[in-house]
């Protein structure tokens, strides 16, 4: 099995070179971040070069968090500061070989012109991205721990990807995130399959690892992978003590 490190939530004691490391000393094959901006790229790409490891994906800055900002490529009136953003997520991949690139809705009041506002925004970032080569995500977020975001569930990404028409615009699938809001999640991951351009896990309902609570992964995990799905899966979870390599017993359950 096959799994990567986010290191937004994992190994956050360290810095994000070393967080690589530790993530190739316990065993992930990819690592993947939130909002890398503050490392030099040269840092990370000496850190990935050095294990072997991949970076999948990262996130454009979420904005202003203090004033509540998650992202802001679907809020009206906010289109140029959000394609500065994309600009500048999508150079930091190229500068690490970065093939994903999470672009961030926001949380807006659902209505029209932040659906078209973003409609504008993503159609922007996936001809940015294919400059390059890159992939766009956009990831269904729950409404319990992120009220009022812009996308929060799977079939209104499947209605954007399909308005936008654009290959490389794909599903960030967060087990967590479609647990909380809709559910279903082996039938609902082989209906939009074709869409998805990476996984992520986490325990529900407290985000810890991906080891208890109402989602069995055991059952989970083999069902994506027989159904044809062979990338790594994002580990995405708030480790439950302070120690990120405490918490991975449920990782070597896994190998082998
Ligand atoms: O919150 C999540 O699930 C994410 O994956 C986003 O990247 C936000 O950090
Ligand atoms: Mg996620």
């Amino acid at each position: 099995m096959n799994f990567s490190a986010n290191l937004g939530f994992l190994f956050t004691d360290l810095s994000l070179p070393d967080g690589i490391r530790a993530a190739k000393a316990a065993g992930f094959s990819a690592v993947e971040c939130h909002f890398p901006y503050d490392t030099r790229p040269a840092d990370i790409m000496t850190a990935l070069t050095e294990t072997g490891l991949p970076m999948l994906g990262l996130n454009t800055h979420p904005g202003n968090r203090d004033a509540g900002e998650f992202g802001l490529s679907a809020m009206p009136g906010r289109g140029a500061d959000a394609r500065a953003e994309i600009d500048r997520a999508c150079d930091y991949a190229v500068a690490t070989g970065t093939r994903m690139v999470h672009v961030m809705a926001g949380r807006t009041d659902g209505g029209p012109d932040a659906d078209q506002a973003f409609v504008d925004t993503l159609s922007y970032a996936t001809e940015r991205a294919a400059t390059n080569g890159l992939d766009i995500l956009i990831e269904p977020i729950n409404h319990r721990d992120v009220p009022g975001y812009h996308l929060s569930r799977v079939e209104q990404a499947v209605d954007l990807i399909d308005r936008i028409g654009a290959p490389n615009l794909k599903i960030m699938f967060d087990c967590y995130h479609v647990q909380i809001m809709q559910g279903d999640l082996i039938q609902r991951f082989r209906t939009h399959q074709h869409m998805i351009g990476h996984v992520q896990i986490a325990a529900v309902p407290d985000r810890g690892e991906p080891d208890q609570g109402e989602l069995s992964y055991h059952h989970i995990i083999p069902a994506l992978r027989d159904l044809g799905y062979t990338a790594p899966i994002g580990a995405e979870y708030k480790p439950r003590g302070t120690d990120t390599d405490a918490g991975l017993g449920w990782l070597s359950a896994y190998s082998g």
